[in-house]
């Protein structure tokens, strides 16, 4: 997806075939590429904020089991994926934009620990829209959401999926996604 950031019009996009519309909008979701693949069957779409209802709709409809599936495939903040290197293309400027690509030793340590009790809590990664964060955001959502009651925190990860799908989608059309996110 990262190599077509320039504007697009929903004329083309409407006229892209399933591996096309695969290619560019694969990690609208991160990592997943599936997700993209059923939103192209339902095309025409009207502009690009009516692709991301679509993307929304399609994990709003996912059971259960298929949401928490999505919140896992997106890294740790400041995890092990970007130590390895092994970070999208998207999320590594998502990353770069929060400061988390440059956190000290203490720092770390301390995202390294909440993410792993997030994780053992909840059973999928803390995720967070990092584009519209900050480091001391990051550390005071993980650590407030820590303690929120389940239901209501795969809901609250949901949401920060769709708002990080919005963004991405915004870029690769060129638009600022503004406000309403
Ligand atoms: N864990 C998590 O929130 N990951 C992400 N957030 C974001 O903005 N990009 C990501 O990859």
């Amino acid at each position: 997806m990262s190599r077509c950031l320039q504007a697009m019009d929903m004329g083309k996009v409407n006229s892209m075939d399933f591996r096309e519309f695969v290619e560019v909008f694969g990690n609208v979701i991160e990592r997943c590429p599936l997700i993209a693949a059923a939103v192209w069957s339902q095309s025409p779409f009207s502009d690009w904020e009516d692709l991301a209802r679509h993307f929304s709709a399609f994990i709003d409809a996912l059971p259960q089991s298929g949401q928490e599936g999505v919140l896992r495939c997106y890294p740790d903040l400041a995890g092990h994926e970007l130590h390895q290197g092994t970070l999208t293309a998207e999320s590594q400027r998502e990353h770069s934009v929060a400061g988390l690509m440059s956190l000290g030793a203490n720092e770390g340590l301390r995202l390294a620990e909440l993410n792993s009790q997030y994780r053992a809590r909840f059973g999928f990664p803390f995720v967070l829209a990092a584009r519209l964060s900050d480091r001391e955001t990051v550390f005071r959502e993980l650590e407030r959401r820590l303690h929120c009651p389940s239901a209501l925190e795969l809901r609250t990860a949901l949401g920060e999926v769709k708002k990080i799908g919005r963004l991405r989608l915004a870029d690769l059309f060129g638009v600022d996604p503004a406000a309403r996110l």
